[in-house]
């Protein structure tokens, strides 16, 4: 899709564009500004686990004009104009790559799972993540992966049955009971939090926002509160827990973390390990007035740009 006038597009609905005059910082709003009306350039990842090599794959997408990212190994960025050819790629079917926004791959990059490790994702169709958890572990190591909507699940399963991964073992549950079912199990949880989405947002499409609501943030806050607890419970001590959205609103990002690290004195904020320079800005000092856990300031918001979608992400240790 070429890029339109976005002075005949429609408007973004008042209330995001409100809280985006609250959360931007001014440098980087005609950038925010501009990703809402412009259609987006694609990231992609090769998937080790399907036996085709890094080589052949670069070769690939060399010939759809994909540039490399710098910093990490085997993830590239493909212009706009390139996005359905690639979506059709016989690699991408076989799922030798995979599409996969950045920001997205750096909540699994900030987690930093290892070989051998034993990782909860709690919120995992359709599976992006646990499926780069698993390239990461080389499929040594143990996923439990935790999804509890039903059409959900089994696109998770198929998902992760076509990418090739052997070492996740899926779990048709609610996330908000895991903790309590295994307590201080998990080297690292992942916690990609369901949210209200705004990082879908598109002047393009004006359905991209359909469902949003002011009210449909504090459902997800309150949801994300109540997993949040159930991710550090089953924490090992001295474990990893990354929470992230792919929402911009401070209630669904630091305020739910503020309110956690209030309650509880064994869990620090970690700077994040950032091998790939995105757009981003550090998590919010103050919100509505009030100063939040300054700790809160090693989070990152990535930004929506040409090539990134918005995104929180927090990487939090637990005393051990
Ligand atoms: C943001 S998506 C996860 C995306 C996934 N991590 C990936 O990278 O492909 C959030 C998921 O949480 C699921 N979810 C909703 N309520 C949940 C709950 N109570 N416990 C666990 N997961 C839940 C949603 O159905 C959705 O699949």
């Amino acid at each position: 899709m070429d890029r339109q006038d976005p002075d005949a597009l429609p408007p973004l609905p008042a209330a995001f564009a409100a809280l985006l005059d609250a959360v931007i910082p001014p440098e980087h709003r005609a950038m925010v500004e501009a990703s809402y009306a412009e259609p987006k350039d694609a990231v992609v990842r090769h998937n080790p686990l399907q036996g085709v090599s890094l080589a052949h794959a670069a070769e690939a997408l060399a010939a759809l004009g994909a540039e490399p990212l710098p910093g990490v190994e085997g993830v590239w960025r493909v212009p706009a104009a390139a996005r359905e050819r690639l979506t059709r790629h016989p690699l991408v079917e076989q799922g030798a790559l995979y599409i996969q926004g950045a920001a997205s791959q750096a909540a699994v990059w900030a987690l930093d799972p290892q070989p051998g490790e034993d990782i909860l994702d709690l919120a995992a169709a359709p599976g992006g993540k646990t499926a780069l958890i698993a390239a990461r572990l080389a499929n040594r190591g143990r996923i439990a992966a935790v999804e509890p909507v039903r059409a959900r699940f089994f696109r998770l399963k198929a998902n992760l049955q076509r990418l090739g991964v052997t070492c996740a073992q899926l779990y048709l549950k609610d996330g908000t009971q895991v903790g309590r079912l295994v307590p201080q199990r998990f080297d690292r949880v992942l916690l990609d939090a369901p949210c209200s989405s705004e990082a879908q947002f598109t002047r393009l499409d004006p359905a991209s926002w359909a469902h949003w609501s002011p009210r449909k943030v504090r459902a997800s806050a309150a949801l994300q509160a109540r997993l949040l607890r159930s991710a550090v419970q089953a924490l090992k001590p001295g474990g990893v827990l990354l929470y992230s959205t792919c929402s911009l609103s401070p209630q669904e990002d630091e305020l739910v973390l503020d309110a956690l690290l209030r309650e509880r004195d064994d869990l620090t904020v970690e700077p994040l390990p950032w091998p790939c320079p995105l757009p981003a800005a550090p998590g919010l000092a103050a919100w509505d007035g009030q100063p939040l856990h300054p700790d809160l300031q090693r989070a990152r918001r990535v930004l929506p740009s040409r090539w990134t979608d918005a995104f929180f992400l927090a990487r939090l240790r637990k005393a051990g």
